[in-house]
Formats: C-alpha cells, structure tokens, sequence
C-alpha cells in the first residue's frame, strides 16, 4: 500500500511548517504530513492523495500521537470526501488504522458527522463535502489552544508540586509539537517550565523499541533549546533511586472513565518507580482523550505490533535486511512480545491536567465532573 502515496522531500524544512496541512494543488486536495518515521535524519513529507495513504501513514508511525492522529483521521475523512470516495468507507478504515488512541476515532467521527450532516441538508456529496474539511481545520485550531491551556494548567500544577527552584522532569514517548497542532501535550509543560525558568533538566526515555523518545522527544527539545538527557528506559530506575527526577510528566492514547491511563508501553512501569520514590506522576492530555465509554484499564484495546521492531534495530541502511528491514538483534524466528501501550491504574497517577483543568486526586467522579464542565463550556461553540 506504501506505493500508494507519493513522497515529497524537502530540504531544510522552516520552522513553523505545520506537521500536517491540507493542499490544494491544481491536480486536487492533498494532506502533506511529516513523516516521523524517518527524523530525526531528515525532514521528510508525505503527501497523501487518498484515505488509504493515511492509514497506511498511521499505521507506520508517519503520523502518530494521540492528538495528531485524531487531526490525521479527520483530515482523511475530507480527503474522502473531497475527492469523491465512499467516505463511510474511509472513515471506517482510518478509525480502525491503530486502535488505542481514542482520539482518532474522535477525530474521524467529527469530520463524519459534519460530512453527513451536510449531506443531508444538501442532498449533494460535493456539496457536503466543505464541511468535513471544516470540522478538520476546526479541530486542528482545538488542538493547538488546548496544547497551550494543557502547558498553562501544567506548569501552576508544577509550581504546587515543586514549590520554588529549577527541576528535573523525566519524560516518556514524544508528545510535543509533532504529536499536536500545537506545542503537545506532556512535552508543552516541560516547555513552558524551561520558558520559565523552572526546567533544569529533561531526562528523555529513548522509548523501545521505535524510539519516539531519541528519535523525536530529543529532536524537539534540542530545537527548544531545553537542556536534555537521553536514557535507555532501563536506566530510570537507577536515576530514581539517585534522586535526580523532580517530576514525571507523560501524556495518554485513552483514560478510561475510572482514570486509568493507557500510554506508551514503560508508562507504567514509571509510574511504579515515581510512586515508590515518592515523585510525582501527571499525564497530560486534551479533554477528548478520556473516553467515558470505556469503564476501566482493563477494558482498553492494547496495540500489539509485529515482533520485528522488537527483534530488530531500525535503520534504513542496515546492512542485512530481513523480516522489517532492520538489523537483527535476536536469532532468526525469535517470538517477540510487543505491546505499544500499556495501562497505569488511577492510583499511581498523581494528576491529570488537562486544557479545561485539572483532576487531582484522579477519580472517576472528578473525571466526569470534568467531562461535563468540558462538555458545558463547549457547547454551542461549534457549528
Ligand atoms: C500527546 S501524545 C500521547 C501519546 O499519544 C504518546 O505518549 C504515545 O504513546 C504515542 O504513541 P505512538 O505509538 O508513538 O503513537
């Protein structure tokens, strides 16, 4: 399916270009994306003529992070839409693209019922079709004043947390501007306090096995000019038990009603560390992350994928290629468990900032309290 979208590279790409925009070129409407799969080596861009591309860009990491992705599924819906595609069809096949992140079915659902809505007043596809984009674009700009309410709310959480001084803030995956339409979500805290003054240091998980976090969260925070550390994640426990970890800040695929926090597989084991080191752990997330439909932990879908980003290094020159075209680490035909996210329970989770406020301690009725004034003070604000 690779074969399917056409690639764009461009050299030296200028500060502020959107990580995912839409275009339209005289041949017809695109979503040009950057693709993650491939920095921090080079800036390259994907451009994505029909939904299949993007599914193919989310299932491959191109386009990932909670936030991006539901941006990524609601853009491909107009992409359907636009082009004149079945988009039931589409909408359908995006939203099953990777199935842990809650918001990307927000996402696609948005444009969706936006694309239906229009069609039925109209009667007419592409006359329906306008208001999926819209409702993209929408969601875009949510994205991004969320990321910078989330960075505001995070950083007086901190000042509570961590009274005075300068501090040491572990984080894990990669959750800021390359996840978002803004500056992220976790990653936007640590950035607000380095703004502040407040950050001494931001110890990066590098995140096994696709190194999100050396490949991405280093990428950001050497473009932020934050003063940063890369670990392998093994090493966490040892920098706990030195002391040297103020905070943990993290962001979230899905918090289940009862506040249980599916993130990136190693979350919990941090969790466990923070809790027993008496530090602080606080995920951050927009508001469409929590997902009232899913009772608990336990009920949350948890992505397995393929065991050779286990079994193998990434690297595109390798010099043997096998199974996933990376350098074998393991014998060949070796099984391989490979969660991408795993489940922290409410009760090692300190905080949960979020753009319209925080939740401490994490319950469920705090969470729907939340969910509510959320919901209440967005009512009537969308067409
Ligand atoms: C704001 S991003 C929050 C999460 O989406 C992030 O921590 C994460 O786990 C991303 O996983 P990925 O598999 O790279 O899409």
């Amino acid at each position: 399916m690779a074969d399917q979208f056409a690639q764009t590279r461009r050299e030296g790409r200028p500060a502020g270009t959107p990580v995912i925009r839409w275009q339209e070129p005289p041949e017809g409407p695109v979503v040009v994306l950057l693709d993650q799969t491939r920095l921090p080596a080079e800036e390259v861009e994907l451009v994505c003529t029909d939904a299949p591309a993007l599914v193919e860009a989310i299932r491959s990491l191109a386009v990932r992070g909670a936030p991006l992705l539901g941006i990524a599924g609601a853009y491909g819906v107009a992409l359907a839409a636009a082009r004149g595609f079945d988009v039931e069809d589409a909408a359908r096949a995006l939203e099953n693209a990777r199935p842990t992140a809650v918001n990307l079915s927000v996402g696609v659902r948005r444009a969706l019922a936006a694309y239906r809505a229009a069609l039925a007043a109209t009667g007419d596809p592409r006359r329906a079709a306008p208001a999926a984009l819209a409702a993209a674009r929408q969601l875009h700009q949510e994205d991004a004043r969320a990321s910078a309410r989330m960075a505001e709310h995070g950083l007086a959480l901190l000042d509570e947390l961590l009274p005075g001084g300068s501090h040491q803030i572990l984080t894990h995956c990669n959750t800021g501007s390359l996840v978002s339409g803004g500056e992220g979500t976790a990653f936007a805290v640590a950035l607000a306090a380095h703004r502040a003054g407040r950050l001494r240091r931001l110890w990066v998980d590098e995140t096994r096995p696709l190194l999100q976090g050396a490949r991405l969260t280093a990428y950001e925070a050497a473009r932020n000019g934050m003063a940063y550390t890369l670990l392998t994640d093994n090493a966490a426990g040892s920098l706990f038990a030195a002391g040297e970890v103020d905070a943990v800040l993290v962001g979230a695929d899905r918090i289940a009603a009862d506040g249980s926090v599916a993130n990136k597989v190693g979350s919990y084991p941090l969790a466990v560390l923070a809790r027993y080191h008496h530090v602080p752990f606080v995920v951050v997330a927009p508001v469409t992350t929590v997902d009232p439909d899913t009772p608990d932990g336990a009920s949350v879908e948890i992505e397995q994928r393929p065991g050779h980003e286990v079994t193998e290094l990434m690297a595109p020159q390798a010099p043997v290629t096998v199974a996933g075209g990376g350098l074998p680490v393991a014998p060949l035909g070796t099984q391989a468990y490979n969660p991408a996210f795993d489940v922290t329970p409410p009760e090692l989770v300190t905080a949960i900032v979020t753009e319209d406020g925080v939740v401490s301690p994490v319950t469920a009725a705090g969470l729907a309290e939340l969910c509510a004034r959320s919901r209440a003070s967005t009512a009537g604000q969308r067409p």
